[in-house]
């Protein structure tokens, strides 16, 4: 397990900031902090105690117990620790908390957004000063501009405190006379608006989970959809604004509107719907592209709009630059105008945007543009790349600007790309990213769409390579998967091919032109945009408010991974045989399962179903691939998983292993009933063969025309109505422990006929047990079928008969072929409703298996990756999740505490020479004894 943290090292004076440093913490899962706080006091150069009891570390304001583990609250990713005494920022976190009934206060646009105060005492000042409540870095606002007073009876009022440039509330100018300030009226003062609202209610919080490896697993997002406009309350008319340059900064805003608030309109019923249109039409768009504020709330909770925009999302890719006064939409009068609604650029149509003016205002801008991103849309449907290489500006300077970002879960590669995170912060790492970038887009791996990747650029590239690089993703388009914006002090500067830009302006540099590409296909521009910005501290908190946080389902769109790790998928990274027995407990107690997750396709887990959804269906799977697809791997993990998902009594696996060996691992699954190597034994492969026979004949004897799922659940049903009155414990088939169902007459074929002396593990099921579900796993089946095969051709046989009449009985072949020239036509071929394709030698192969020829087409690196066909014809790319890898090396090592050099980040990381232990225990063995042990648990 890797975590990243950062140590504040105790203050040396009042009121000067606590030195920082971030560390990456390594270590195996379950380690306490105390084994390493004396490392992470080393790291911020406190040396000294030797004994951990002595460091002592906080999470906030709290002191962390030694025996806390990494990777579990509060000790995730990107967490703050304070050492010796409590965090002195944690007093003035916002809204940590939801739920309680206070009121919050909310800077909703301007060039210091995204802040959300709580209001605590009488009276609150907002102003440009340090002495004020809630200070904002807006030029256009007063040292102390306004006052706010809370009464008992939580009602609210504003004054303004005689400021240069005025108050506004929702378009009325305020005086020194107090005034109600509702929830949910905006408030401008300066360039800046703010609004009151309730702190969010605690059922808003999405529910996370911790994986014990440092991240909180969220649920899945919200389905794609556009938020409700809410009910609001139809505004005062406004009043007239005031005077100098108060008026000319309200009258930007009021006096557009106010001529637009005198519509005339034939009656006063039409006049107010056209009010109440034009106040739902400003309402909803507010919501539809949220404030920073929203955006930080979201993030923090995590809250319901945290990671909305999935790809197919109607808002993706569509950023929110500020807000303006813009035309009303259909039911409201013609001239009518919307005050303060957000305006947006859709990358998706515009390719790219140019960000132009002064750095410091455009690097807030930037901040708040790539915060809206991270915040929005999950890391599964886009990734960031920052790149800051421009050789005008010193390196510190650079890394310290982006240094927020690098907590963000989107910059982390997932394609293999040679760096710790996806930035450029010199020259070298500048052109490495564009050049995977450029890769990407021009050579998708494996045929498929590249992801949706937001390149952001910091002024000049540093070099022509990366320049040339950039030009040719502008060429491409959108076509590339590559959104970029670039950042510069003139317009000249940028780089062609930007379908918007944004130029700041203004006196004070608070707004902006922009230009954007319409529906139509014309250019539009709006002036006089409030821009919104941010500080660095809150992109911080942003980012690092994200930086734990983790899909649930690991891979939601785009890149397939290049490789998984079964446990991981299972979520048993730690298996133990209790957490095993406790997934059978839950199993439904009427029909087996045999469902097998396999890995992951671009947007769900990837999982056959043997037993379903049509029962009466013959339920087979055919697997092909060249040498070295990863076909032995794939049976293995499908043998685990299976295991995994349904106890031995129920389900059990013949392995009818090829050359090598390959499915040896897993006979010590308690589900295995038999291995047989048909080619070294073929005494063996002919009594198996015999006995597979009347195994099937039994079975149609037994079930009488039934399919195995009906019978099976009406005997179940049957020994339960029996066992009732009994009133004893009942086990998980709700027959009474220790007590047999009625005997099923010849139903020991699994223990005995089928099992052979030779075999390495067997695990009979209960003597006149239920008949199991029974998976047939055949590695190499066209040697079984090759004519030079004398010793397979009795058990080709008889899997030929398990193919056509085994499904609905319960038995199940699951094979996998080198050939499928050899396999084709076969009764398998024909029986199969699941079948895989992995790299395949030739196209026809891929034909042959899953009907498309796409599997010719797959990388070798990527063993494993493959297209799965399903029984209703879908046909899906997957990468198969490993189970035959050893546990990572980060397991079994002692702790490390490294400090992370940030301008360190985009280089390639130190290769270690090994990646899995040597000698360790792989996966597989290590789940086959904790399965062993479930199975015989009582
Ligand atoms: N899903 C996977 N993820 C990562 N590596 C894999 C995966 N599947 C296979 N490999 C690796 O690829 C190599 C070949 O895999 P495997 O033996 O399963 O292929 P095969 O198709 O059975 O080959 P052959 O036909 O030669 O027996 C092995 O080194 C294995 O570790």
């Amino acid at each position: 397990m890797q975590i990243r943290l950062t140590v504040l090292r105790p203050r040396t004076g009042a009121g000067l900031p606590a030195p920082a440093t971030d560390v990456l913490v390594t270590a195996p899962v379950g380690t306490a902090l105390g084994a390493v706080s004396v490392a992470l006091a080393g790291a911020v150069g406190v040396r000294g105690p030797r004994s951990a009891t002595h460091v002592h570390l906080y999470a906030g304001s709290r002191r962390i117990d030694d025996r806390t583990p990494l990777g579990h609250p509060p000790l995730l990713d990107g967490a703050v620790l304070a050492l010796g005494e409590p965090d002195p920022e944690a007093d003035s976190a916002p809204a940590a908390h939801p739920g309680d009934d206070t009121v919050e206060l909310r800077v909703v646009g301007g060039p210091d957004a995204g802040g959300v105060h709580r209001l605590h005492g009488r009276q609150v000042r907002l102003g440009r000063s340090s002495e004020a409540d809630v200070p904002l870095d807006d030029p256009d606002v007063s040292r102390l501009h306004l006052a706010l007073h809370l009464s008992a009876d939580g009602e609210v009022t504003v004054h303004d405190l005689g400021s240069t440039n005025g108050t506004a509330l929702d378009g009325r100018p305020v005086g020194a006379e107090p005034q109600p300030l509702p929830e949910g009226a905006l408030l401008r003062l300066g360039e800046s608006t703010v609004a009151l609202a309730a702190a969010p209610p605690a059922e808003q919080t999405r529910p996370t989970t911790p994986d014990g490896l440092g991240h909180l697993q969220v649920s899945a997002p919200p389905r794609p959809g556009r938020p409700p406009a809410p009910a609001t309350a139809e505004p005062e008319p406004a009043a007239a604004s005031t005077t100098g340059r108060a008026r000319s900064l309200l009258s930007r805003r009021l006096g557009r509107a106010e001529g637009a608030r005198t519509p005339a309109t034939p009656s006063a019923d039409a006049a107010r719907q056209h009010l109440r249109a034009r106040v739902r039409q400003a309402t909803a768009q507010r919501e539809r592209w949220p404030d920073a504020a929203t955006l930080l709330l979201n993030a923090l909770g995590p809250g319901p709009r945290l990671w909305e925009r999935v790809p197919a999302h109607p808002d993706a890719l569509t950023l929110r630059l500020g807000t303006a006064d813009r035309p009303g939409g259909p039911g409201t009068t013609p001239g009518t105008v919307l005050p303060a609604v957000p305006v947006t650029v859709d990358l998706q149509a515009a390719g790219g945007l140019g960000l132009v003016g002064p750095p410091e205002r455009l690097h807030a801008l930037a901040r708040a543009l790539v915060a809206q991103l991270a915040a929005l849309h999950p890391p599964s449907g886009l990734s960031l790349v920052v790149v800051s290489a421009d050789e005008q500006v010193p390196l510190e300077e650079r890394t310290a600007r982006w240094a927020w970002s690098l907590w963000l879960p989107h910059l982390r590669p997932g394609l293999g790309q040679d760096c710790r995170l996806l930035v450029g912060l010199d020259r070298p790492q500048a052109e490495e990213r564009l050049a995977e970038l450029l890769a990407l887009a021009e050579h998708p791996a494996d045929g498929a769409a590249p992801p949706a990747t937001v390149l952001l650029v910091d002024g000049d590239l540093g070099s022509q390579r990366a320049r040339e690089a950039l030009a040719r993703l502008l060429r491409m388009g959108p076509a590339s998967g590559v959104f970029t914006l670039c950042l510069a002090e003139r317009p000249g500067q940028l780089p062609a091919g930007l379908g918007a830009t944004a130029t700041v302006t203004g006196e004070v540099a608070t707004l902006l032109t922009v230009e954007r590409p319409t529906a139509d296909g014309e250019r539009e521009r709006i002036e006089d945009v409030t821009l919104d910005a941010v500080s660095a501290p809150w992109a911080e908190r942003l980012a690092r408010a994200l930086a734990p946080l983790r899909e649930a389902v690991p891979t939601a769109r785009g890149p397939l991974p290049d490789a998984l790790r079964l446990l991981d998928l299972l979520e048993l990274d730690t298996v133990t045989p209790a957490k095993l027995s406790a997934r059978w407990e839950d199993l439904p107690s009427t029909t087996g399962t045999a469902a097998a997750l396999l890995g992951t396709t671009r947007d769900d887990l990837c999982t056959v179903d043997l037993a379903g959804p049509d029962p009466a269906r013959h339920q087979h799977l055919l697997i092909g691939g060249a040498r070295g697809a990863g076909k032995s791997e794939l049976l293995r993990t499908l043998v685990a998983s299976l295991a995994v998902g349904e106890r031995p009594d129920r389900l059990q696996v013949l392995l009818v292993g090829g050359r090598d060996a390959a499915l040896a691992g897993c006979a010590e699954l308690p589900h295995v009933t038999a291995q047989l190597d048909a080619a070294a034994d073929p005494r063996r492969a002919h009594l198996t063969a015999e006995s597979l026979l009347e195994e099937l004949a039994h079975r149609e004897e037994l079930f009488a025309g039934r399919g195995f799922t009906a019978w099976y659940a009406e005997q179940v049903l049957t020994a339960h109505t029996a066992a009732a009155p009994l009133e004893r414990p009942t086990g998980r088939l709700g027959r009474p422990r220790g007590e047999q169902l009625p005997a099923a007459p010849g139903a020991t074929m699994t223990g005995t006929s089928m099992t052979g002396a030779s075999v390495a593990t067997v695990t009979a099921p209960p003597a006149a047990a239920l008949p199991a579900r029974l998976v047939v796993v055949v590695d190499d089946y066209d040697a079984l079928l090759a004519p030079t095969s004398p010793a397979g051709r009795p058990l080709a046989r008889a899997l030929a008969a398990a193919a056509q009449r085994g499904g609905p009985l319960g038995v199940h072949l699951v094979a996998s072929t080198g050939r499928p020239e050899l396999s084709a036509g076969s009764e398998l071929d024909e029986a199969a409703l699941w079948r895989i394709a992995l790299r395949t030698d030739h196209p026809g192969d891929s034909e042959l298996l899953v009907h498309v020829d796409d599997a010719a087409a797959l990388p070798e690196q990527t063993p494993g990756r493959g297209y799965l066909r399903r029984p209703d014809g879908a046909v899906l790319a997957f990468q198969t999740a490993r189970v035959s890898g050893r546990i990572p090396r980060t397991a079994t090592l002692r702790p490390t505490v490294v400090a992370i050099d940030p301008a360190q980040q985009g280089a390639p990381p130190t290769r270690r020479p090994v990646r899995e232990l040597g000698n360790g225990p792989t996966d597989l063995a290590l789940l086959a004894s904790a399965l062993q042990r479930a199975a015989e648990r009582p």
